[in-house]
């Protein structure tokens, strides 16, 4: 079955990548691109990389544009899915890779992101218990923040085993590409060279929410989450540590064991022989999670590493994986588990 997809956001960097996967997935016909202010000029002005659709024109972001087909990933802004969303009919699968549909809490996203909250979608990190189930057959996915991908999958087994108490830390090294194409004074290029920077500190960053909302749900019970997200001198990545205060007098050898159960049969998630630490450079243009796990005996914590591409398993592999579950195709179709080395 070949299935027509539109891309809105296209000339954006998480459409980019969404069109970079979409061009080898043997299921898919490339239909719309649609964009905001570059409406009218040709992608391969936004896009250089994809040579094959350079001379497509981008169209306005109507549900007139967007109308006939199969699929609809929406790579817009915050708050500006919910309205095309509801334009759109409901046999259309439609995929949101903002942030208007995560949250299950109102409240949660009229603090956090401000405005009318536009409802709550199947959220789309199949790798969560549960969210399989949710995904299969549905019209409408949410896909993950960045930041809440791999540290949640970081966490998430300990979390469910009892492995940790429920207070956890996690700080993420972020390449500026998550922050959009947009013109932002701290994301110059003489700001951010040779210097990496803490950002949104003191549970000030939006993504605070749902990683305690996912990690919540995994251990039954609320789970407190100090985030720090680190901007550093590279386009795309993200390297997360996560900790959390052990819970109980365990060992490497189970901790590994937990997460072996949880991960063993999973085809993006490798947790990584003793000894190997992940890095973003491995996972580069992948839809790999790389974990690793470790014990600090003496501060009594568990800590664990996670290296993902911000813009692949962050953005747009991820909402492939969680788009072939929903159409019932095979969950790996069109993503690569190979990076891109040095
Ligand atoms: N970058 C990342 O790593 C991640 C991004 N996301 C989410 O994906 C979405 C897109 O992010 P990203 O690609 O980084 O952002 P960019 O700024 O790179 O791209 C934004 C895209 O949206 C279009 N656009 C802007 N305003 C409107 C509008 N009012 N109506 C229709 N289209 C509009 C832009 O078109 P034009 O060129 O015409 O302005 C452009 O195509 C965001 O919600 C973001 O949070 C999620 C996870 C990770
Ligand atoms: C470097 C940088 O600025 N990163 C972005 C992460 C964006 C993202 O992935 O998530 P959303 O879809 O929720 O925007 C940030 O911290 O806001």
């Amino acid at each position: 079955m070949t299935m027509k997809v539109a891309v809105a956001g296209a000339s954006g960097y998480a459409g980019g990548e969404v069109l970079r996967l979409l061009l080898t997935h043997p299921e898919v016909e490339i239909g719309a691109l649609t964009a905001a202010s570059s409406a009218g000029t040709p992608l391969g002005q936004h896009q250089p990389h994809l040579a094959p659709l350079a001379g497509r024109v981008l169209g306005e972001t109507t549900p007139e544009t967007l109308a006939g087909h199969d699929v609809v990933f929406l790579a817009l802004p915050h708050g500006h899915s919910g309205e095309v969303a509801a334009r759109l009919g409901p046999d259309v699968l439609v995929v949101d890779l903002g942030a208007d549909h995560r949250l299950a809490d109102a409240g949660d996203w009229q603090r956090w992101y401000g405005g009318e909250h536009a409802g709550t979608w199947p959220y789309g990190l199949p790798e969560l218990p549960g969210a399989r189930e949710k995904l299969a057959g549905t019209k409408r996915i949410a896909v993950p923040g960045c930041f809440p991908t791999g540290g949640s999958l970081a966490l998430a087994p300990a979390l469910g085993a009892g492995l940790v108490r429920p207070e956890v830390s996690i700080v993420s090294v972020t390449g500026t590409s998550g922050a959009g194409k947009s013109l932002k004074p701290h994301l110059l290029g003489a700001e951010v060279m040779g210097s990496a920077s803490a950002y949104g500190v003191g549970g000030a960053h939006r993504h605070t929410p749902e990683f305690a909302q996912n990690l919540g749900a995994v251990a039954g019970e609320r789970v407190t989450v100090s985030f720090t997200p680190v901007l550093a001198p590279m386009p795309r990545g993200i390297l997360t540590t996560a900790s959390a205060p052990l819970a109980s007098d365990v060992d490497l050898a189970a901790v590994r064991a937990v997460y072996e159960k949880a991960y063993g049969a999973e085809p993006f998630v490798q947790l990584l022989p003793e000894g190997s630490w992940p890095s973003t450079a491995a996972t580069l243009g992948s839809n790999n999670v790389q974990l690793q796990v470790a014990i600090d005996a003496d501060a009594g914590r568990l800590i664990v590493i996670a290296a993902i591409d911000n813009l692949t398993k962050g953005t747009a592999g991820g909402a492939i994986q969680s788009m072939n579950i929903a159409l019932g195709l095979p969950e790996t179709t069109g993503l690569s588990t190979v990076g891109v080395a040095p």
